[in-house]
């Protein structure tokens, strides 16, 4: 994207449980002392998925939520602007045991460097365009699925059987439709998930780099 403000916008993309969050999520900690609140701030992909509070549970259970369709894009890439402008915005907050938004929102300041993570970054054309630097996490499909399960049976609250469901009928072939080819648009293709520290400590390098920059 062409754009002569201060702030910088790197995507994290990937398949689930490929190490986005970690990645990002490490990359944050270790710059926030040298950076500040005002340097640095990650958003998550997955805080757009759509509200769904007028369908019942049953319904909610059905939704491909690795489908494009899940999520709200537009006001993902909307919100990325105006924070480009200067201006805050109030994010959404998911909740991955309703499968809905909150009725809470998270005010996110405008920062100098964005990071944001999420599955489906960049298959989105109006989206891929926001980001001036395009990472994706390249980690073997059956560790995600290994990873994937370990996380969701402690933190999402599912059993074996709805993981191992969803992997099948959702997860892996809109994995194949959509995430993968998505790789082609990255400008940098991590391996090992999200402890790879050679990357990290380049990414962090490429940051503090830009973050001196008026
Ligand atoms: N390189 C790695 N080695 C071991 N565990 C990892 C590694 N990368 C990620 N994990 C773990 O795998 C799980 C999924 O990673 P996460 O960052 O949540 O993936 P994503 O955000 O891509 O869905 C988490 O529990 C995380 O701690
Ligand atoms: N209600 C929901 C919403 C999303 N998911 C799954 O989350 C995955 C994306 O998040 P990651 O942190 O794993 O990248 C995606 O694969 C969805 O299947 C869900 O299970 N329930």
């Amino acid at each position: 994207m062409t754009q002569p403000s201060k702030t910088t916008v790197i995507a994290i993309a990937g398949a689930s449980a490929s190490g986005k969050s970690l990645f990002a999520e490490t990359i944050f900690q270790e710059l926030l002392p040298e950076l500040g609140a005002d340097g640095i701030s990650i958003i998550k992909e997955d805080a757009y998925y759509r509200d769904q509070s007028n369908l019942c549970m049953d319904e909610r259970n059905k939704t491909n939520y690795d489908h494009p369709k899940a999520f709200e894009h537009e006001l993902l890439s909307s919100q990325i602007k105006t924070l480009i402008e200067q201006t805050e915005v109030q994010c959404p907050v998911y909740c991955y045991k309703t499968h809905t938004r909150t009725k809470d929102t998270i005010t996110i300041k405008p920062t100098k460097i964005i990071l944001v993570e999420g599955i489906l970054l960049l298959s989105n054309p109006e989206l891929r365009d926001c980001f001036d630097i395009k990472v994706y996490m390249d980690t073997p499909l059956d560790i995600c699925l290994i990873r994937r399960i370990k996380r969701d049976t402690k933190e999402r609250e599912r059993s074996l059987e709805s993981i191992t469901n969803q992997y099948l009928t959702t997860v892996r072939p809109m994995y194949h439709q959509f995430i993968e080819p998505s790789k082609a648009w990255a400008d940098l293709v991590i391996t090992r998930g999200g402890k790879n520290r050679m990357a990290i400590e380049v990414i962090k390098a490429k940051i503090r780099q830009l973050s001196l920059r008026k």
